[in-house]
């Protein structure tokens, strides 16, 4: 049998979605058919490139009063000891309830690796709920929504270490593991993508020494995304090309669309995303779009403008691509840029310098106490506006996590600071810790600080 992974947690927390979409549609569709009650669905789960079996314990009642009925216990303690690993899931919207303690306890129980994880988490109020998950001494939660597909790559990041896995190395590095070390030699996961023709596949032949992959004047060649693992300078990368990203239009082929739909997964399991344009036709709309879109999947960017044997060199040229990326993406300021030639082999060195440094930004956490001396500084400069007459009161700020480095504001009235007071905070902190061109996310909350209670016992 493979490696069997269980779903637990307190009804309506999304388990049944996560299974579905790890499962894929089909068989729970069979499964859901009216008259099949079942305690407990079986399915072969896949993640990118991880495959599973997967056990689902939804599908039962909460007793009276939220209580647990002996069915769910038990069906629950059964899935469990059929598994190898757990996936304990939360509501990140609903926060924790006694319910899910309950869960947490026959988790910890069980003696076997937990991923935790905090379902319901787009849009912003996910942060809540991840952040009381803290309380229940799982790790670090992984923010996912399953119904939206978000925090799937999060999700294979945590799962990776845990699964038998035999044509790779690296697997014995612990979930989450985010010291140094981890992050020093663990391959990176990095994209390319961009536009029909921008020369991925010719970069990547570059980067292999040899001709592996299709590559062709007509634009589409590449059908699928496929993963190389190379080694570079003696670092390991693991890389994926995908199919250009293209212009979506009526008459499109499904085919194509496949395609679209691999790059996007790329993106999805990429750590670092290289998008590469095409030096003579750079920053077009397409380019944008799919920037944007690794920016909102929080993954790191860095742009390759390639084919830059085309360009005739003048002064000033790289300092012009460096003001055009700034105006084009002012959401992911200074993101690094590098001139390239795949066919030539020039900048090669230079991009892939430039997919470790991302990669360590990404991974950044800041010291806590430097954090605290930034923030200070930051809002007495520039103090929060008054709304209706009264001043906000911006309290402190964690880090809630890294990849990409995410932080939480704490505050009186978080619905009454605007937009461009969190840009500003953004910017800031991007300044001041040396964050460029990584997606930065601040999430401003009401609620006292959710490590207070137990600071409060220890005392
Ligand atoms: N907003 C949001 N809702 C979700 C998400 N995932 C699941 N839901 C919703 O949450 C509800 C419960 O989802 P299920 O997957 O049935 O939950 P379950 O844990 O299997 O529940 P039981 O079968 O009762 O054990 C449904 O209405 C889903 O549509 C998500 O990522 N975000
Ligand atoms: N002058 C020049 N041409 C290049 C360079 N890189 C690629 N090309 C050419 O551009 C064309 C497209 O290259 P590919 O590597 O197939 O592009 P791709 O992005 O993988 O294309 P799709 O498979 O359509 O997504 C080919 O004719 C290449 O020879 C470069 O650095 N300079």
């Amino acid at each position: 049998m493979s490696f069997t992974l269980a779903i637990i947690g307190r009804p309506n927390v999304g388990k049944s979605t996560l299974f579905n979409r790890l499962v894929g549609q089909k068989l729970a569709l069979v499964d859901d058919a009216p008259g099949v009650t079942r305690d407990r669905r079986e399915g072969e789960g896949r993640l990118g490139d991880l495959s599973f079996t997967l056990i689902d314990t939804a599908g039962l009642d909460e007793g009276p009063k939220g209580s647990l009925t002996a069915r769910m216990q038990e069906q629950t303690e059964t899935a469990i000891e059929l598994a190898d690993a757990l996936l304990f899931v939360i509501d990140a919207r609903a926060g924790l309830t006694p319910n899910d303690r309950a869960f947490a306890d026959f988790a910890r129980r069980a003696n076997k690796p937990v991923v935790l994880v905090a379902n319901k988490s787009e849009g912003k109020h996910g942060e809540i709920g991840a952040m009381e998950s803290y309380a229940l001494g799982l790790g670090d939660p992984v923010q996912i929504s399953a119904e939206h597909g978000e925090g799937m790559g999060e999700l294979y990041d945590a799962l990776r270490p845990l699964l038998p896995e035999p044509v790779e190395e690296e697997d014995d590095d612990q979930p989450f593991d985010d010291s140094d070390e981890a992050i020093a030699t663990r391959p990176i996961r990095v994209a390319i993508v961009g536009r029909p023709n921008a020369g991925k596949s010719t970069f990547i032949n570059r980067l292999l020494g040899e001709e592996r992959l299709l590559t062709s004047p007509e634009a589409g060649t590449t059908r699928d995304s496929i993963a190389v693992e190379v080694e570079w300078k003696g670092r390991d990368f693991r890389v994926f090309d995908t199919a250009g990203l293209r212009r979506r239009s009526r008459i499109e082929e499904k085919l194509e669309k496949l395609s679209v739909a691999d790059a996007l997964r790329a993106v999805r399991f990429a750590e670092v995303v290289v998008l590469m344009m095409d030096a003579q036709h750079r920053f077009e709309e397409q380019d944008l779009r799919i920037a944007d879109l690794v920016e909102r999947e929080g993954r790191a960017l860095v742009i390759a403008v390639n084919k830059w044997d085309l360009i005739e060199r003048q002064g000033g040229q790289i300092a012009q691509l460096r003001a055009d990326a700034d105006h084009w993406l002012p959401q992911i300021k200074g993101v690094p840029i590098v001139a390239t030639s795949g066919m030539l082999g020039e900048g090669v060195d230079r991009l892939m310098q430039a997919i470790q440094d991302a990669y360590k930004v990404w991974n950044r956490r800041v010291p806590t106490a430097a954090l605290n001396r930034w923030f200070e500084q930051a809002i007495s400069q520039n103090p929060p506006p008054a709304v209706s007459g009264r001043r906000l009161k911006l309290n402190y700020v964690t880090q809630a996590k890294a990849r990409p480095p995410s932080f939480v504001v704490f505050c009186s009235r978080a619905d009454a600071v605007p937009e461009s007071y969190l840009r500003y905070l953004v910017n800031s902190l991007r300044g001041a810790f040396e964050l460029p061109g990584t997606p930065v996310r601040i999430t401003l909350r009401e609620k006292a600080n959710p490590f207070a209670h137990k600071r409060k016992r220890k005392s």
